[in-house]
């Protein structure tokens, strides 16, 4: 018999998160719990405000819809909302069997703010490869920022993401801090500039790599090769179904494109199921899921090492 749960959650972020110019005090979503034959699946359905198209009530919705549909004993198509499809066919997955429960717990340390203390953490954990933001700042004092850092730690390799704020006045006076060796050690940079077109002639002109995630989104977009283009980071909250993903990493490796798999601020539960997906389809990739520490509590699942508390269950709201 098939039996299915939807509670709504709410997590205090730690003050200051800022998403795109907005103060994000809690993160919102919803935990789909589904059972058949004494299994059972998890799925956290949470669009990102600013970044998802879709808000938390419509993907509610399509949720309500999809549940009523799979309880009557059928297999519903995937719904065309990206959260919901992707939280529903975590559940289902688990529900399966089908996702293996090896993770990819290396992630790509995040880093802002203060150079020195970044510059300590990165020396305590070894790090390889760690992701900056930039463009938050002056360009002059992030190139000053990630040469420093590149010549404090030699075997670090960076990727930077820019969000799309530089001008490309702006991203030439970044790369002028940085000699041609140190311009080998950043992995890439995420969206550059401010359009897709500025953020090519960047790449060709700089001799840098950059990576796509952003433009993955944009309508009418397809993946090809494009010169300068090493990567593409796909958040599948912001992409759909696990099927969805898995076949936009097939078609970007037959690209030769690296895939890199990356939160959009999923609670623990969410980033527990996409340390599994990196190290099921993308194992060769150090995935971008250092975002639990924004976060004050983790939910349903622990991530390890983790020590902020679990959310009580009492503070979820059942919504089926
Ligand atoms: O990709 C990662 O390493 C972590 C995720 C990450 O950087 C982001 C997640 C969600 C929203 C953004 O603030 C941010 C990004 O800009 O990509
Ligand atoms: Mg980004």
């Amino acid at each position: 018999m098939r039996q299915a749960k939807l509670w709504r959650y709410a997590i205090p972020m730690e003050s200051g998160v800022l998403l795109r110019d907005r103060r994000l005090t809690q993160r919102e979503g919803l935990l789909l719990l589904l059972q058949e034959n004494r299994r059972q699946g998890w799925g956290e359905i949470a669009p990102l405000p600013g970044f998802s198209s879709e808000t938390l009530a419509q993907a509610q919705q399509a949720c309500l819809a999809w549940i009523a549909d799979w309880l009557t004993g059928r297999s519903p198509a995937e719904s065309a909302l990206p959260s919901a499809a992707f939280g529903i066919s975590c559940a289902c997955a688990e529900l399966d069997g089908v996702l293996p429960n090896a993770a990819s717990w290396q992630s790509a340390p995040l880093c802002y703010g203060d150079p020195d203390a970044l510059l300590l953490q990165l020396q305590a954990q070894a790090t390889p490869c760690a992701k900056m933001k930039v463009g938050l700042y002056e360009a002059a004092r992030d190139g000053m920022q990630v040469s420093l850092l590149l010549d404090a730690l030699p075997q670090l390799r960076l990727r930077l993401d820019a969000n799309r704020s530089w001008t490309p006045e702006k991203a030439r006076q970044f790369v002028r801090w940085l000699t041609p060796q140190q311009r080998m050690r950043i992995a890439f940079i995420e969206e550059p500039c401010r359009t897709p077109e500025e953020s090519l002639r960047f790449a060709a002109d700089c001799d840098l790599r950059i990576a796509w995630d952003e433009t993955l989104r944009e309508p009418g977009f397809t993946l090809r090769t494009q010169p300068g283009v090493a990567a593409v980071v796909i958040k599948p909250t912001l992409t759909g179904s696990i099927a969805r993903v898995r076949q936009l990493i097939a078609d970007a490796r037959q690209l030769g494109l690296e895939a890199v798999v990356s939160s959009a601020l999923e609670s623990s539960l969410g980033l527990t199921q996409l340390a599994r997906l990196a190290c099921w389809l993308t194992p060769q990739s150090t995935p971008g899921l250092d975002t639990l520490s924004l976060m004050r509590q983790q939910l349903v699942r622990r991530w390890p090492g983790c020590d902020r508390p679990l959310q009580e269950q009492a503070q979820w709201t059942q919504i089926y």
